[in-house]
């Protein structure tokens, strides 16, 4: 297996200069993606097939790109975020060019903040996390304490972690990922143990990253996070099973069915929905029996989110046509109209 070894292509040196719009950061934007091409991690025993957790899986991630990653428990996506961010494990093969994100470890966040955390208190955290990445003495102070502010852990800036909770914890170990600027920030599922109000500003805080040119990758089990125009990598069984916008992987698309040879193309261009939609949920995954565009997210084998479910119930009634609605504007039309009919 040593020649399946990853071939580590010499990555780009971030360019981190301001640009010409006011809070943007230039990581070097259009300059090199960070790519995977045909990786596969194994398990302890490389030739145990059962043991292999992702299945040649390529992707291209682009600077400053929003990535969203699902899939149901053990389906691969934390192997998947490591990997995108720098944590390379023992046994794998293919090839991987880190591109805009630059040699060593991007900032991550993972599910069990436990695992990550090298300080005693959340302050320890984020000055380790500054010294890191090199922040000089003389803004050191003042970052750290912005970075609490912000995650609001002041009170508890010096508090050891075993008199903090899962959420705290969690909260200082993204104060830490974010308390300095980065080309690329993946978080694993680091609002699991959030209540909504963290989670809402956490959310908020990575997608202001995102806007100042952070790319972000996010893993989540949450499909109501997922924006209708957001980047969807849904993984099952260590493969990537779909790649493409959040509307479709909830709702499906007839059109994208068709140009994968699961529906035929003049019924793809009679309508997206297809007619005597008499094909059940037990039917998902049997292509040739689908009677209108199937939902990746349901053969990804999760269960879409209640609204989602009625919206695609609605379609297969002939009450909802194709683009189906997604966000709470889109959700208002849809009831403005029916109040109207
Ligand atoms: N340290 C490890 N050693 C061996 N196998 C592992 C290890 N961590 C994960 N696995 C296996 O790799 C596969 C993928 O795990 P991974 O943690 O990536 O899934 P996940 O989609 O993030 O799951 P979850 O939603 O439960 O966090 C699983 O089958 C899991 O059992």
């Amino acid at each position: 297996m040593s020649e399946n070894r990853p071939v580590w292509n010499a990555a780009i040196g971030n360019t981190v200069e301001k640009d010409s719009r006011p809070g943007r950061i230039d990581y070097g934007q259009g300059i090199e993606p960070l790519e995977i091409d045909r990786v596969t991690i194994y398990g302890e025993d490389e030739t145990d097939e059962q043991g292999v957790r992702l299945r040649a899986a390529s992707l291209t991630l682009k600077a400053g790109e929003w990535l969203t990653v699902v899939g149901v428990n053990g389906s691969g996506k934390s192997t998947l975020a490591r990997l995108l961010a720098g944590l390379l494990p023992e046994r794998m093969s293919g090839v991987i060019r880190r591109g805009f994100a630059g040699e060593g470890v991007s900032p991550i966040v993972l599910q069990q903040p436990k695992a990550q955390l090298f300080g005693e208190t959340p302050r320890e955290e984020i000055v380790f996390a500054l010294e890191w990445r090199n922040v000089p003495a003389e803004r050191m102070v003042e970052a750290a304490e912005q970075a609490l502010r912000s995650a609001g852990l002041t009170a508890l800036a010096d508090e050891s972690w075993e008199r903090l909770s899962g959420g705290q914890r969690q909260m200082a170990a993204f104060a830490a990922a974010t308390a300095f600027s980065s080309p690329l920030l993946v978080m694993d599922e680091a609002t699991s143990m959030l209540d909504e109000d963290n989670r809402d500003a956490v959310m908020r805080r990575a997608r202001e990253l995102h806007s100042c040119g952070t790319a972000v990758v996010w893993v989540t089990q949450r499909l109501d996070e997922l924006s209708p125009d957001d980047r969807v990598v849904a993984v099952q069984e260590g493969r990537i099973v779909y790649d493409g916008d959040g509307r479709e992987f909830l709702y499906g698309s007839a059109r994208a069915e068709a140009e994968r040879g699961w529906l035929g193309t003049e019924e793809a261009e009679n309508g997206e929905r297809m007619e005597g939609g008499g094909a059940s949920e037990s039917d998902m995954g049997h292509a040739d029996s689908a009677l209108w565009p199937l939902s990746p997210c349901l053969r990804a084998g999760l269960r879409l989110p209640y609204l989602m479910e009625l919206a695609l119930e609605l379609r297969k009634l002939g009450k909802l046509r194709d683009p189906l609605p997604m966000t709470e504007r889109e959700w208002e039309q849809v009831w403005g109209n029916a109040g109207h009919g």
